[in-house]
C-alpha cells in the first residue's frame, strides 16, 4: 500500500506528479517575483508559541460559529476557482468533503461546476464568492442564483480590479475551460491566442472601477450579508465596517494579486485592532499547518480560511482527499491546543504567541 501523506507538503508533492504542469502551475503559483508567496508561509515561522502548562486537556472542544454557522473548527475552505483542473467532479467533490468536515466553504465565481450542482450535492452551509464584472448583469444574476440556491453569505472580492501579473501562466499559455456558472451568459473565448487565457479573460470581464459605493449595489441586490475578502489595511477595515459589513477577510489573494503586499498574518493585528470587534474578522493566506491556524487565532482571527492546500488533496485523492487534508489541519490544530493548554476557541489568546518584534523587543 502507498504511503499516506502525514502532511500538506506531502499533498503538494503528489498534486505536483499527478497534475499537468499547466495546472499545477495555475494552482500553485503567484504574482511577480513570488515574493509575498513566499513570505505568506515564511511569516507563520517567525512566530513562536507561548504554551501554558498544566492545564486539564482531556477534552478539546475546537467548534466555533460565523455569522451564527456552527463549524466542527474554525478552518474554512477558501474560494479558489476551476477545480475540474485537479479532479473531473470539481467543486461537488470539495463540497461533499467540507460537509463531511462540519465546516463552511466559500464557493468560487470561477468554479467548474454550477452554483445548482454544489447546492444538491450534499447539505452544508456555503457562502458564494462574487467578482463584479464590467457587465453587472452577469454579477446580479449570479448573486441571485446563489440566494436562492442557500448560499447564506456573499463574499465579495476587493483585491481584483485587475488580474495580478502571474507569469507562469504567461509562459504555459494557460487555457481556461468554459465556466459552467458563466454558460449562456459570457463566452471564455478570448480570441486569438497569446500568453494566459485567464489574463485576457479577466482583462476583458473583470470592472476596474468597483469602488466603495458599489457595496451600495450588491446591497440592492442582495438581502444576505456582505463579507469583503481582500483587506490588508486598518484604513479599509474601518471603511468597511462604516460601510455596514457583515466580516472582513484579510487576504492577499493568496499572493497572486500584489506582489510585494505584505504577508496576511503580519497585518491581522492591525486590522483586527482597527475594527475592534465590530464585524469578525477572517485570514487566509500560507496556512498549511493547524500551528499556522493557532497563530491567526492567538492574533485575533476569528477563522482561517485555506486555499491550496484543499486543491492539492482535490487532486491526490478527489473527494477524499479534500477530506483528509481538512481532518490533517484539524487534528493539528487540536494537538495545538492541547499542547498549549488551551481547550477552546475562546481560550486562545494573544499572550499564547510571540512575534519576532516581542522576540527582538525582549533582547535589548
Ligand atoms: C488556484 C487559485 C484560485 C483562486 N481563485 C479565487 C477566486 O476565484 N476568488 C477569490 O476570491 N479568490 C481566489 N483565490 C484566492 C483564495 O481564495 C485565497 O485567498 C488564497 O488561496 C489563500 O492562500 P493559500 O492558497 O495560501 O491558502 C484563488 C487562489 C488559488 C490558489
Ligand atoms: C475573471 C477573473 C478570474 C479569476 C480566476 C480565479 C482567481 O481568482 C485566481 O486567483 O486565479
Amino acid at each position: 500500500m502507498e504511503d499516506e501523506p502525514v502532511n500538506i507538503r506531502e499533498y503538494e508533492e503528489i498534486a505536483k506528479q499527478v497534475l499537468p504542469k499547466m495546472f499545477f502551475d495555475y494552482y500553485n503559483g503567484g504574482a511577480g517575483d513570488e515574493y509575498t508567496l513566499r513570505e505568506n508561509m515564511e511569516a507563520y515561522r517567525r512566530i513562536m508559541l507561548r504554551p501554558r502548562i498544566l492545564v486539564d486537556v482531556s477534552r478539546i472542544d475546537m467548534s466555533t460559529t460565523l455569522l451564527g454557522y456552527k463549524m466542527h473548527s474554525p478552518i474554512m475552505v477558501a474560494p479558489t476557482g476551476m477545480h475540474k483542473y485537479a479532479h473531473p467532479e470539481g467543486e461537488v467533490a470539495t463540497a461533499r468533503a467540507a460537509a463531511a468536515c462540519n465546516t463552511l466553504m466559500v464557493l468560487s465565481f470561477s468554479s467548474s461546476r454550477k452554483i445548482e450542482d454544489v447546492a444538491s450535492s450534499c447539505n452544508a452551509v456555503r457562502f458564494f464568492q462574487l467578482y463584479v464584472y464590467q457587465k453587472r448583469e452577469v454579477s446580479a444574476t449570479l448573486v441571485r442564483r446563489a440566494e436562492e440556491y442557500g448560499f447564506k453569505a456573499i463574499v465579495l472580492t476587493v483585491d481584483t480590479p485587475r488580474l495580478g501579473r502571474r507569469e507562469k501562466d504567461i509562459k504555459n499559455k494557460l487555457i481556461l475551460p468554459q465556466l459552467s456558472n458563466l454558460d449562456g451568459l459570457v463566452s471564455v473565448d478570448v480570441g486569438p491566442k497569446g500568453g494566459s487565457d485567464l489574463e485576457a479573460f479577466a482583462s476583458q470581464t473583470l470592472d476596474p472601477s468597483l469602488c466603495w459605493n458599489d457595496i451600495e449595489w450588491l446591497r440592492s441586490i442582495t438581502s444576505l450579508p456582505i463579507i469583503l475578502k481582500g483587506i490588508i489595511a486598518a484604513e479599509d477595515a474601518i471603511k468597511a465596517v462604516e460601510m455596514g459589513v457583515s466580516g472582513i477577510v484579510v487576504s492577499n489573494h493568496g499572493a497572486r494579486q500584489l506582489d510585494y503586499s505584505p504577508a496576511t498574518i503580519s497585518v491581522l493585528e492591525e486590522v483586527v485592532k482597527a475594527v475592534s470587534g465590530a464585524v469578525p474578522v477572517l485570514i487566509d493566506g500560507g496556512i498549511r499547518r493547524g500551528t499556522d491556524v493557532f497563530k491567526a487565532l492567538a492574533l485575533g482571527a476569528k477563522a482561517v480560511l485555506v486555499g491550496r492546500p484543499i486543491l492539492y488533496g482535490l487532486a491526490a485523492k478527489g473527494e477524499k482527499g479534500v477530506k483528509s487534508v481538512l481532518k490533517m489541519l484539524q487534528s493539528e490544530l487540536e494537538l495545538t491546543m492541547a499542547l498549549c493548554g488551551t481547550t477552546s476557541i475562546n481560550e486562545i489568546t494573544r499572550k499564547h504567541v510571540q512575534t519576532e518584534g516581542e522576540k527582538l523587543r525582549s533582547l535589548l
